[in-house]
């Protein structure tokens, strides 16, 4: 009988066995196997922009809706929606400037939009899955009103994105804003209100752990006289201070307000203190950073987010000066002179920089007083160098910075700068850079490695937390120094598996007995079920976990998989701990934060994505003979240098002989470069927007070969070699790729033991790609171009895949 696939290893053709069980399914009409329905998100999204689309907004009222047509991908995967009204207001960011594309990608296409109001709707679940919230925001450009001097985001509850949609139509044309009383059940929130008039919020402010009150507003009459914005912030600056003061640890911030920072309150206090600026007395509680520099050096822009990716609590002191005084600083400056402006500042920032956990924004001149200079002797001092033309191209024509009304503005700006380098202890030169880019490089310095010997780590900054990917042999036996919040955890509760309980002992080894709980549960993909979440709930709930308590997944893909979404799941997301212990656990699905179980229809439909906070890959392990996970590893490690480019490639040729016989070494290089190049895509495209697809890369050929044979992609490289290989034989036929690049995938692939040949039957293929997640009225590849340039989203003809096929089987 023929069979669906015939794999052979190496170019010597070796017949595979197709288990009973996945011929039946295989050999099931398609339309039992297909599944209908799009996931939940996608299909969210799909009805958003049918119900606003652009042509119908611009003509009923000047509201246009922009999404991302410029982008490669299928609109209904856009997550974004940007909404401009006829105001004259001209800049629209993203709520979550930390993803960089985002905000920037509107940035432009605001601008393109001419003089108009914009907000944006990120339809999102980035930071809080288990909400769906989506966040939104409205920035004024420079030359009227509110200054573009950082979003101001918006938590909006599950039904956000309509709501909020819903919200801009009942503003009409002249107004713009958000108003929606749901927004306010935000822990710790605040509200303010923004007027045209000013640049800052001013108006109402919740008080701690009390959702605000906006029914006392009468809204109307501010919409009508243009008021714009709620906004609510993520900290309550007060609350936490308060605490700190008492020498308390801040209560964690409850999920879905907003992320906590994985590398958490305590080890950041750790790195800031290694900074050596900060008194033993301060060091105490203080984690204050501070940024200073000239107008348009991005302070209030970055500082926002460093602060977002530390978890840390963020303050503007122009806003704090001007909420304090009821009134722009445009005012001040007008009504009573620049000295009045400077009195006020001096009071309250030397206020704002008594202890506390912050990360602050000056104002360009206050810290050209001395008694402010002084204070910050006590602070890490962040300077951000701008040139003058650059600072003024940024800001130009910004009517509420008063000191751009005046002249000699040049002048003012070369006294201060040996000011601002005496007072630095950093200094970041912005020129020509964006500004999530300056603020991961602050990070950086914020928050140092551990000192590891033999190991490395990454630092991952995604919109879900940030957090490090450590890999080395070993760090099995230090996990729980690398975990972050570990010492403060009542229960660790870890997730894993029989085959691994060398290395499961020897994490639970470094915690004492009654906080540990530990589930054990079958490394096989049989068991990303439904059932076993419940199972390991329950053992949770029956030992009462809590929120501040950590998840720890240790095992190969399935346990990272279920400890993920079981972490994201209870008690709506808590804090997840992965220590891999295979190759491919370790090289790839570890990190980036998605997790999953899959249905009887098809594998991996079920998950979220929920950063960890902590990687740990103890590569000796991964190493060791007979583990698990390493051919599949190989297949990955393969791919990502595929996708990398030609000297990635190489690296992975010159290690390959190393990678056969398992050499701790050559794992140890290769683990480090896959983390490496991933963790710079998933940083870049969290929720698989755009170029996260790319990771895909051989994987819907393979998971079609997978379904076709009943192997196992998490444990045998085969399906997503082969399906590499496919994938190169087609571009080939499509004129994407030379046939030496094609070589160039069989030389890799060889050099690893890895299978580059099989016979495939096109209907069978065809009818297997139909359970593909990105199928799209015909599937939907990732193909290379050339050695390290992917594209997404290309389609094949049935003639085209039969000459690939062809072409497998037998090249
Ligand atoms: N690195 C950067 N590159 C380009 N524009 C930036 C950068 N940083 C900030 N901006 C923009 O420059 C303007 C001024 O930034 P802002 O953060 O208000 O500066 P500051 O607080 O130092 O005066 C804003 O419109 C902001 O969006
Ligand atoms: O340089 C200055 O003297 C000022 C800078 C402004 O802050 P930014 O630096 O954030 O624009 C603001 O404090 C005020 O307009 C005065
Ligand atoms: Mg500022």
């Amino acid at each position: 009988m023929t069979m669906g696939c015939r794999c052979g290893r190496s170019g010597s053709r070796l017949s595979l066995r197709v288990p009973d069980r996945q011929r039946e399914k295989a050999h099931r009409p398609l339309d039992e196997q297909v599944i209908g329905e799009h996931a939940p998100g996608v299909h969210r999204r799909h009805e958003l922009s049918r119900r606003h689309p652009p042509a119908e907004r611009t003509a009923g009222g000047g509201v246009r809706v922009i999404d991302d047509q410029d982008r490669d991908a299928d609109p209904r995967d856009v997550p974004l929606y940007g909404i401009c009204g006829a105001q004259g207001l001209d800049l629209c960011m993203g709520a979550r400037h930390a993803d960089a594309d985002f905000g920037v990608g509107h940035l432009e296409r605001s601008r393109l939009c001419g003089r108009q109001a914009a907000l944006i709707v990120e339809d999102d679940a980035r930071r809080s899955p288990e909400h769906d919230t989506a966040h939104a925001c409205v920035v004024e450009g420079k030359q009227k009103g509110w200054s573009g001097s950082g979003p101001f985001g918006c938590h909006v509850d599950a039904s956000g994105g309509p709501r909020v949609q819903g919200c801009g139509q009942r503003l009409g044309e002249r107004e713009i804003g958000i108003m929606s009383e749901s927004m306010c059940g935000v822990d710790g929130a605040q509200v303010m209100f923004l007027d045209r008039g000013r640049r800052t919020p001013s108006g109402v402010q919740g008080r701690g752990e009390l959702p605000p009150d906006v029914s006392g507003f009468d809204q109307k009459p501010m919409m009508q006289k243009n008021w714009g914005l709620v906004c609510i912030t993520r900290f309550d600056v007060q609350t936490r201070r308060a605490q700190m003061r008492e020498g308390r640890r801040p209560r964690p911030r409850r999920a879905g307000a907003h992320h906590r920072s994985p590398l958490s309150w305590s080890r950041s206090r750790e790195a800031w203190g290694r900074l050596g600026r900060i008194s033993p007395q301060r060091r105490r509680y203080a984690l204050m950073v501070v940024l200073i520099g000239f107008m348009g050096a991005g302070k209030s822009t970055v500082g926002r987010i460093v602060a977002d990716l530390l978890g840390a609590p963020f303050v503007d002191s122009d806003v704090l000066i001007e909420r304090r005084e009821g009134r722009s600083i445009r005012e001040m400056f007008d009504l009573h002179g620049e000295p009045y402006f400077r009195q006020i500042e001096r009071a309250v920032v030397a206020e704002l920089l008594e202890d506390r956990t912050a990360v602050v924004a000056l104002g360009g001149g206050a810290a050209l007083d001395p008694e402010i200079g002084r204070m910050l002797s006590s602070h890490t001092v962040v300077y951000l160098q701008v040139p003058y033309e650059q600072a003024m191209e940024r800001i130009n024509g910004d009517a509420f910075r008063p000191l751009l009304q005046t002249s000699g503005v040049r002048k003012v700006y070369e006294r201060r700068l040996p000011v601002y380098d005496a007072l630095a202890t950093m200094r970041i030169d912005t020129d020509g850079r964006r500004a999530d880019d300056v603020a991961v490089e602050i990070l950086r310095a914020l928050v140092p490695p551990p000192a590891l010997p033999g190991a490395s780590s990454r630092l991952i900054t995604t919109v879900g937390g940030t957090y490090f990917a450590h890999a080395g042999p070993r760090l099995t036996h230090v996990a729980s120094d690398l975990i972050p919040a570990a010492d403060t955890a009542e229960h660790v509760v870890i997730i894993s598996t029989a085959s691994d309980s060398v290395v499961t002992d020897a994490v639970a080894a470094q915690f004492s007995d009654e906080r540990v709980v530990r589930v054990m549960m079958d490394d096989h993909e049989s068991s990303k079920t439904f059932g076993v979440i419940a199972r390991i709930a329950e053992q949770m709930a029956t030992r009462a976990v809590h929120r501040s308590d950590i998840v720890v997944g240790v095992g190969g893909e399935v346990i990272c998989d279920v400890a993920g979404l079981v972490a994201s799941l209870f008690n709506r997301g808590m804090p997840l701990a992965l220590i891999p212990t295979t190759l491919v656990a370790q090289a790839d699905s570890a990190l980036g934060g998605k997790n999953a179980i899959s249905l009887p229809q098809g594998r991996n439909l079920i998950g979220t994505i929920h950063q960890p906070i902590a990687v740990i890959a103890d590569t000796a392990v991964a190493a060791q003979a007979g583990q698990r996970g390493y051919s599949a590893g190989l297949a990955e490690i393969a791919k990502h240098a595929l996708l990398g480019g030609r000297s990635a490639v190489a690296r992975v040729l010159a290690l390959a002989a190393g990678l056969r016989g398992r050499e701790p070494d050559a794992v140890y290089e290769a683990v480090c470069a896959s983390q490496e190049f991933k963790a710079a895509i998933v940083c870049r495209d969290e929720r698989e927007n755009g170029e996260r697809a790319f990771l895909n890369y051989g994987h819907t050929f393979g998971h079609a070969i997978e379904w076709l044979t009943g192997l196992d992609a998490s444990e045998d490289g085969t399906p997503v070699a082969v399906g590499m290989m496919a994938a190169a034989h087609l571009a080939h036929v499509q004129g994407r790729l030379t046939r030496e690049d094609v070589e160039v995938h069989r030389r890799l692939l060889d050099a690893l033991g890895l299978t580059t040949r099989a016979t495939v039957d096109l209907d069978r293929l065809q009818g297997a790609f139909m359970r593909d997640k990105k199928y799209d009225h015909g599937v939907r590849l990732i193909l290379l171009d050339g050695i390290g340039q992917p594209v997404s989203g290309r389609t094949a003809t049935a003639d085209e895949l039969s000459v690939a096929l062809h072409a497998l089987a037998r090249d």
